[in-house]
């Protein structure tokens, strides 16, 4: 670790889960009902010492838990107002390019140089920033033991970052969000950015929103990126043409441009609307999630999911208008601390997800998840029922029941019990839904990890 008169900053953003919204929410008509999670991706930036009379400006940035995942960069002030742009270095032999960290660094330090007023090359310094994932963002390696008893805070995994299986958490949402905080707080001054103030997690959502959309190569609801920044919530996206003007990094006016987009001046206004107060759980009641890894990939169902609606806009306007009812029902069941209504809301939920899954002929809540919730809601005392979050399909399901160890025990020894008969493979994570989102921490944390 450092010593102590060194410049350490260290920052969290938690992963989501869309308990109810899913493709409703990639439309501004209705709303999506997302928890913030208790895993995180943790940040810690500091200064890069080289010796003296070494002119070394480059920015170092490292996953240790993962084999070969360092990742280092040179910058340069690009032609034309085109802002700060990286360019990856070799290390070895091979260069393996991380797009999330890429287009996160070319966008924070793009804002940063413009609001610092900073000289290119100059006084944006060299800096390594270390990433350090909770573990239940990948499935440990067999014998590595489950993520609810996981005893190691962060787990070192035999692979590189490219063969880890991801459990679908949200990690590039969470990892955009808590290095470009880590970036604004490093290297600009609380009075530019001061990521406790409303404006300064506003300024942060915007320029996370617009590098994850970029780096995705994708416009998505942005529903993972409103819970990296503000934990759990009622959301409702922003419209994508707020981003239609920006060019790309690097490009002529792309300094500019951004700075517009991350204050929302002009045309490029936020209409995000983040409902935190309509969101909370009954005391004693907790979000929990399970990875179900049974080899099947869905692809392509947002777009069936939409072509459908298009085919059919009077059918699916009905179901999505009466879907969104039952939707903002669990919202209220939830915030109003009415546990004995919570079996109803989300039955009454996963009937229409399913009537849409039937209609549009996608696997929404295939027939395989359906078994699971009914098993574990009528079998397990303690559990009140659940979903299968998001796009839905065959590789995970989100669970409301009740927050002790009894509760935790039974659902564990009953999905071990599922794996063994069913010939899947389901585990319960040890994640939690919880409120809060981006938050500083101590840096101390993260001792033995952090040069
Ligand atoms: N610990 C990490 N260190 C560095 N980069 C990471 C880390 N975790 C995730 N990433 C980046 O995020 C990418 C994964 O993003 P992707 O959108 O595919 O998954 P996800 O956000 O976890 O999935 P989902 O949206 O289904 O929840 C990785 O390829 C990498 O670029
Ligand atoms: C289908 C969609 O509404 C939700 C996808 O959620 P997830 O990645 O499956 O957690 C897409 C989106 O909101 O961008």
């Amino acid at each position: 670790m450092s010593s102590s008169k060194d410049h350490v900053t260290a920052v969290s953003a938690p992963g989501k889960v869309l308990l109810a919204g899913g493709y409703l929410v990639l439309d501004r008509e209705y709303t999506g009902l997302v928890f913030g999670l208790s895993a995180r991706i943790n940040v810690v930036a500091q200064e890069i010492h080289t010796s003296e009379g070494v002119h070394l400006t480059e920015i170092v940035v490292e996953s240790p838990q993962f084999l070969e995942a360092q990742w280092r960069y040179g910058y340069h002030l690009a032609a034309e107002d085109g802002g700060i742009k990286v360019t990856q270095l070799q290390i070895g032999s091979r260069i393996v390019a991380n797009p999330f960290v890429e287009t996160t660094l070319n966008y924070a330090l793009t804002y940063i140089a413009r609001v610092g007023k900073h000289k290119p090359n100059h006084s944006v310094k060299s800096a390594r920033l270390t990433i350090l994932a909770d573990n239940d963002y990948y499935s440990q390696p067999a014998g590595a033991g489950a993520g609810a008893t996981s005893a190691v805070r962060f787990a070192r995994f035999p692979t590189t970052l490219g063969g880890a299986h991801k459990t679908g958490l949200g990690s590039s949402a969470a990892l955009v969000t808590a290095l470009s905080a880590a970036l604004l707080t490093h290297y600009l001054p609380t009075r530019l950015f001061d990521l406790g103030s409303a404006e300064g997690k506003q300024v942060l959502h915007n320029l996370a929103q617009a590098a994850h959309c970029a780096a995705q190569g994708k416009v998505g609801s942005g529903f993972d990126v409103a819970a990296a920044v503000y934990g759990s919530s009622l959301y409702r996206r922003f419209s994508p043409g707020i981003l239609a003007a920006l060019p790309e990094a690097g490009a002529p006016g792309f300094a500019t441009q951004l700075e517009r987009v991350v204050h929302g001046d002009g045309d490029a206004r936020w209409d995000t609307e983040v409902a935190k107060d309509a969101v909370s759980l009954p005391a004693g009641v907790a979000v929990r999630m399970c990875d179900v890894d049974c080899g099947s990939q869905t692809v392509g169902m947002v777009k069936q999911v939409l072509a459908w609606r298009a085919r059919e806009p009077a059918a699916a306007k009905q179901l999505w208008d009466e879907l969104q009812q039952r939707n903002e029902a669990l919202a209220r069941v939830l915030r109003d601390g009415r546990t004995t209504d919570l079996a109803a809301a989300l039955q009454a939920v996963r009937e229409l997800v399913r009537a849409m899954g039937a209609t549009s002929g996608v696997p929404i809540e295939p027939a395989s998840q359906t078994e699971l919730l009914d098993a574990l809601t009528a079998e397990v005392p303690g559990v009140y029922g659940g979903v299968v979050p998001g796009a839905g399909g065959f590789d995970a399901i989100a669970l409301l029941v009740k927050d002790d160890v009894d509760t935790l025990a039974k659902i564990e020894e009953f999905v071990e019990a599922w794996s063994k008969s069913k010939g899947s493979q389901v585990s319960l994570l040890g994640v939690k839904g919880e409120m809060e989102g981006v938050r500083k921490e101590t840096p101390g944390a993260y001792e033995g990890w952090v040069r």
